[in-house]
């Protein structure tokens, strides 16, 4: 059974594939910040023999994790971002400095697209671009809907998510400060993903697809109205074209490759593009 974890600033999650038949045998999440070791929500690791990990929180949880992990498992891939990777050339001037799970996403959205837009939704929201050509632009880094409603200091930190349901009213004015946070705050995070997206496929002169993963990702898509891909496990696929070990993995099949839908027409992004900043 191959173990693959991916260890944001949030959540740590991880889910067992069967090696022959690449099929997710368990999933599950823990909160990066506790142990391990510690609840029961961890996988079984007699029935784990290889290891892949994605890993952009502490350097010390990393090295917890992979210290613990050794004593049971015999290998485990690690993946970190480097200049060039699969025919792809890392766009950052110091590509070592990329967060390793933009990275993976580029990775696993490049095999799938052959060129597009990837958003990871955490508890950063972070946005890359990478062209038909191969090379990747680089990208941008807002904060996490999470972080956005912390920062506000208002003794709303308490506040859950909005429940998905409520995602398609999310943007009319707040008649209380709970709806008026997170009306806001769902507002900033669509309104700079749209912005963005365009900005990046009219300087390109290309529509590129949109990908969208990460915890949030199911709530962002509600609000968003480009044609757009969610991908649950776009960073987890980036560690099976880096690491490839089933069968499935070595001919390109992907877990929960998304259909690829058609990117909106360039001409009428343009014209919403022009009004936009007009404004
Ligand atoms: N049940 C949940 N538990 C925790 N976070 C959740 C939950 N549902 C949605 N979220 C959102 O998902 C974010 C974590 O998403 P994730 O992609 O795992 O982040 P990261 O990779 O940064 O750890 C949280 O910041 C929060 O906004
Ligand atoms: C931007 C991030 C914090 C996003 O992390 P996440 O929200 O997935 O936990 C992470 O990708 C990271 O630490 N990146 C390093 C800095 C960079 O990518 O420029
Ligand atoms: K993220």
């Amino acid at each position: 059974m191959i173990l693959d974890l991916d260890i944001g600033n949030t959540l740590s999650k991880w889910r067992l594939k069967d090696r022959d038949t690449s099929s997710i045998r368990a999933r599950g999440a823990m909160w990066t910040r506790d142990e391990w070791r510690s609840g029961a929500d961890i996988p079984d690791l007699e029935i784990v023999d290889v290891i892949r990990i994605s890993n952009v929180a502490r350097q010390d949880v990393l090295e917890d994790t992979v210290r613990l992990l050794k004593r049971r498992v015999g290998a485990i891939h690690v993946a970190h971002s480097t200049p060039e990777a699969l025919g792809i050339r890392n766009g950052y001037e110091t590509p070592e400095r990329l967060g390793v799970d933009r990275w993976l996403g580029v990775l696993s959205g490049y095999q799938l697209t052959g060129g597009c837009c990837t958003v990871d939704c955490g508890s950063a929201i972070t946005m890359d671009a990478v062209l038909p050509s191969g090379q990747h632009l680089g990208g941008y880094i807002i904060p996490g809907l999470r972080l956005m409603k912390e920062s506000l200091k208002l003794g709303t930190r308490k506040i859950v998510i909005d429940p998905e349901e409520e995602a398609l009213h999310a943007l009319s004015p707040g008649t209380n400060t709970v709806d008026a946070v997170n009306h806001g705050v769902f507002m900033a995070a669509i309104s700079a993903i749209n912005r963005l997206y365009m900005e990046l496929c009219d300087s390109q002169n290309m529509a590129l697809p949109l990908l969208i993963t990460g915890g949030d990702a199911p709530l962002i898509s509600k609000g968003l109205r480009l044609p757009h891909a969610c991908w649950p496990d776009m960073v987890y696929a980036g560690l099976e074209v880096l690491f490839p070990l089933t069968p499935d993995e070595k001919r390109g099949l992907l877990a929960g490759m998304p259909e690829v839908m058609v990117p909106a027409d360039l001409t009428e992004m343009r014209k919403a593009l022009a009004f936009t900043q007009m404004l």
